[in-house]
């Protein structure tokens, strides 16, 4: 057990190494940009302590002190300008770039129909998008700058120490090693109260998505005022905790930050007269050394101006660390593997070769995927949730290239999961499947396959959008094929805008027939060579499913594996396998070749289909 922590310690630190070599390397320009600004700013103070000397002595300020004054102001400013400016462009970079990695895999590999996936959590869908966010402003802006002012007080010493006089720079030297434990310190006592209202932000997006993927039954149930009004309040409570940590940081960062200017005011002024009155320091030079000395507190109040940006950035980026883990241990949705496959490439500096957004060449990704899967097998294949224990034990299956297979059997016994086994959407807990004969990853099991869910998503947008998703570059002919093979041509070119129709929300324009056509149309044109359909007709009539039953018995250049309760789509596949008892067993098959159903499944089918 130690030695599993300990290998588990070691590889969320590797992963934290290589997430941190994903993007823009434009981070050390931004730090040069802050130390020139730096250098400025200390050039600056010297020029104001020299006019301060003169106006003291009475002396007019002539106008060429303005030149060196304008040049440093130009220096400070600019390099801060310039540090920013790099830092926002990378940001935005390292945020595009990660992004798709994290995301892009999904488009590409996934039906779509899976929105309502538990696994999706709002936890998840708020770590990819405002923690992606606030991971991308701490790394890229918020550590040039920390970085940049952490050098200030040593960059103030090097500049008393070579300009103004030896000792007065060493005894500000021993101040430095204060500066660093107080900003240490100061990040440890906010991480704790950060983290716990982190969780519980993330816990009331979780909440917030879960209220609204499942407002229909909240209507139903009469129940949507009540969690309405729960929602409310915790999320005042929430802003409540909020602003009252806010408010915390900004007393402790006040009283640290004068009691700390103080000291060093009273040090420096205490040093500055005592080498003035020694004549080891020109009178410009003393005044120098009293602003330097509370310049040097700048990494400080970085620090806590930014803890939150810090803070947030920190924990986003232990989360997207776990996010990226998981997907490599195959144990999330396949969009994580997509993704973890896609974050490996970009940290080695090439270019992710998944997802439509990233890939240039579509066409030649549906082709390889397709031609390398056509056959999947199973070895000693088991599997279990780790809420509610084992679903599926041992099981050896070979589905031969191009055959039809139909996965029936009682409700909850496991055929779902069977069949997310075989897109890679889980994996095994033993055993292991192959394609070709030759073992596959999640990754692989996922590039393969195309899934038809029991209700398919489709978006908002047109017929031909919604085909493209997948093959962003089919020709208009492909498109129109595709549609033939699953005969929706006709009733599509007889829409007064064709191709271009606006389906609606969730294809609510759409019959529930046209609607899992067209997503069938989308699988075929994904160019995957394995369709795994999930109850591909319980949501549709008979006449839809007779037809649907048609379609699938015209494709005949793909694999199909098909959960189905319903019998009238059994005539026409190979075999009948049913998954019970843990296990799957094929069903044998009547004299005129139907399979011989168990009568525990014509009973279910019989209430299913209400007869
Ligand atoms: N994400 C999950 N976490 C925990 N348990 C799960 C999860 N998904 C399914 N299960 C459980 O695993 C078992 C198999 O579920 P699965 O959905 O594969 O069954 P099924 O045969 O497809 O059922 P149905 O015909 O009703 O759709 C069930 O007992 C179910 O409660």
């Amino acid at each position: 057990m130690p030695f599993k922590r300990a290998k588990a310690g070691k590889r969320a630190k590797d992963s934290l190494k290589q997430l941190s070599q994903v993007g823009p390397k434009e981070r050390r320009w931004a730090v040069l940009a802050g130390l020139i600004s730096v250098v400025g700013t200390i050039w600056a103070l010297e020029q104001l302590a020299d006019w301060v000397v003169r106006l003291a002595n009475g002396q007019q300020l002539s106008g060429d002190l303005l030149v060196p004054a304008v040049l440093a102001t130009l220096l400070a400013a600019g390099g801060q300008v310039l540090r920013m400016w790099i830092s926002y462009r990378s940001a935005t970079k390292l945020e595009v770039e990660l992004g798709r990695a994290l995301t892009g895999g999904s488009l590409a590999t996934n039906d779509l129909g899976r929105q309502d996936e538990e696994e999706r959590e709002g936890a998840t869908l708020n770590l990819l998008t405002d923690g992606l966010e606030r991971y991308t402003l701490y790394r890229q802006t918020f550590l040039p700058q920390i970085f940049s002012a952490l050098a200030i007080p040593l960059l103030v010493v090097l500049w008393v120490l070579v300009r103004y006089d030896w000792l007065s720079g060493l005894i500000l030297a021993l101040a430095i090693p204060l500066i660093p434990l107080l900003v240490g310190g100061f990040l440890k006592v906010m991480r704790k109260v950060s983290s716990a209202s982190r969780k519980e932000r993330n816990n009331l997006a979780g909440a917030y998505l879960d209220a609204i993927k499942g407002m229909e039954t909240l209507q139903y149930l009469a129940a949507s005022a009540r969690v309405a009004q729960q929602l409310a309040e915790r999320g005042e409570r929430n802003r409540q905790a909020i602003m009252r940590l806010l408010a915390g940081n900004q007393l402790v960062l006040f009283v640290v930050d004068l009691s700390f200017s103080l000291f060093m005011v009273a040090g420096a002024t205490g040093l500055a007269i005592w080498r003035y009155s020694g004549g080891h320091l020109s009178a410009t030079h003393a005044v120098a050394l009293v602003f330097l000395s509370i310049f040097l507190l700048e990494p400080m109040d970085q620090v806590g101006a930014f803890f939150y940006v810090a803070m947030g950035g920190i924990a986003a980026g232990r989360g997207l660390n776990r996010f990226w883990l998981q997907a490599e241990d195959g144990a999330t949705l396949q969009h994580g593997t997509a993704g973890a496959q896609a974050l490996r490439q970009l940290s080695q500096g090439q270019q992710p070769s998944i997802g439509p957004s990233v890939t240039s060449n579509a066409r030649e990704t549906r082709e390889t995927a397709g031609a390398a899967s056509a056959s999947i097998s199973g070895h000693q294949v088991s599997f279990a949730y780790p809420q509610s224990g084992p679903v599926l034990n041992k099981l050896d299956f070979s589905v031969p290239p191009k055959s039809r297979i139909a996965v029936v059997g009682p409700s909850g016994a496991g055929k779902s999961t069977f069949l997310k086994l075989l897109s890679g959407q889980l994996s095994p807990s033993e055993g292991e499947i192959s394609l070709q004969s030759q073992s596959a990853s999640a990754f692989a099991l996922s590039q393969a396959s195309a899934p038809v869910a029991q209700t398919t998503w489709l978006f908002a947008t047109t017929i031909r959008q919604n085909l493209l998703l997948v093959a962003p570059q089919a020709s208009e002919a492909e498109l129109w094929s595709a549609l033939e093979k699953v005969q929706l041509a006709d009733e599509v070119k007889a829409f007064p805008s064709g191709l271009d129709t606006e389906i609606g929300e969730q294809g609510m324009g759409l019959s529930g027939g046209q609607a899992q056509r067209l997503s069938l149309a989308r699988a075929l044109l994904s160019g995957r060579e394995i369709l795994l359909l999930d109850e591909p007709t319980s949501a549709v009539d008979l006449v839809a499913e007779e037809q649907i039953r048609d379609v699938l018995a015209g494709i005949s250049d793909r694999t199909m594996v098909m959960v189905t309760h319903r019998a009238g789509l059994l005539p026409g596949v190979d075999q009948v396998w049913e998954v019970v008892d843990h296990g799957l067993n094929p069903l044998p098959h009547n004299e005129d070749e139907s399979p011989l159903l168990p009568s525990s499944y014509y009973s279910e089918r019989s209430t299913k289909e209400g007869k």
